[in-house]
């Protein structure tokens, strides 16, 4: 746990420092570091990971599978931060679902 000792608030910091890394040097961070190399690097490598934790749930390591979750998260703030997406923004679209069934929604698509 963080000296915050709050894992729950642990994606919230995570998106902060990220954000934060906007403005650093890339050889002081790695963060700023795959900022640096643009967007679509930061895409693949949210790719690369995705794949890492999908072979860790097919496995069922479970102790794995959270660690390869972690990347995943991390990797995806990192990808939508260097499009300025902001945790904020997902936050807002996560809420805008709440108390809306995912069958209901598929449901309610225009067909096609
Ligand atoms: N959560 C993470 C995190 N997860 C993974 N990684 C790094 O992501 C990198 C991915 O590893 P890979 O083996 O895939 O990368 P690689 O060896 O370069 O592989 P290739 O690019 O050659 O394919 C590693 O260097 C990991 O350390 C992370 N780096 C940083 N964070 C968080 O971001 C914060 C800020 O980190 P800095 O920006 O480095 O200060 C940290 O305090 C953490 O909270």
């Amino acid at each position: 746990m963080s000296a915050a000792g709050d894992n729950g608030a642990a994606i919230a910091r995570l998106a902060a420092t990220i954000e934060a890394r906007k403005d650093a040097a890339p050889d002081s961070s790695w963060t700023a570091k795959l900022l640096a190399k643009g967007p679509e690097k930061c895409a693949e490598k949210f790719g690369e990971e995705s794949v890492e934790a999908i072979i860790e749930a097919v496995k069922g390591d479970r102790a794995r599978l959270a660690s390869e979750a972690a990347d995943v998260l991390y990797h995806l703030l990192v990808m939508c931060a260097a499009r300025d997406v902001g945790l904020a923004e997902i936050e807002a679209e996560l809420t805008r679902r709440e108390g809306t069934s995912g069958i209901a929604e598929k449901a309610a698509r225009p067909k096609g």
